[in-house]
């Protein structure tokens, strides 16, 4: 049986009742996905949706992000949900822009709110069905 697509679920903490409103809403969906989440997130959402099985990182601001980013860069990663908060400063914003960048250098199919994130899921791109290269636009530089 092929590998599930690997999909990564971050929230804020203004975000986090949105991520497991979220979940709920879509549990069904998300078991057809290896998931990994930053902490406090992976364990709200875990409370939530026993059926799903989250592999969860360390809290965003403890570097959460960046294991998630590091997934990115090593190609272990197919989609990213991360439920941003607009409005509030955060200690560890350059962790925060840090992900986002490299989900856009490596064209990581991401979502920011719970409407793109439900169209995401039914994406055949995130599903792997079908697929896109590794290789950031950024060049060879970034290799
Ligand atoms: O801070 C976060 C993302 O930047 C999320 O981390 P937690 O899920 O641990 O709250």
């Amino acid at each position: 049986m092929p590998a599930k697509p690997t999909l990564a679920l971050v929230a804020h903490d203004a975000k986090k009742d949105a991520m497991v409103e979220f979940a709920e809403r879509h549990e069904e969906k998300l078991t057809s996905f290896d998931l990994v989440a930053t902490g406090t997130t992976g364990g709200r959402i875990q409370e939530a949706c026993p059926s799903l099985n989250i592999n969860r990182f360390k809290s965003g601001p403890l570097g959460g992000d960046q294991q998630i980013g590091a997934m990115i860069a090593e190609g272990r990663l197919h989609g990213l949900i991360f439920f941003v908060d607009p409005l509030s400063p955060m200690p560890h914003d350059v962790d925060v822009k840090a992900l986002m960048r490299l989900a856009v250098a490596y064209d990581m199919p991401m979502a920011l709110n719970p409407s793109t994130a439900g169209i995401l899921l039914r994406s055949s791109r995130l599903t792997g069905l079908t697929t896109t290269s590794n290789t950031p636009e950024v060049g060879a530089a970034a290799q």
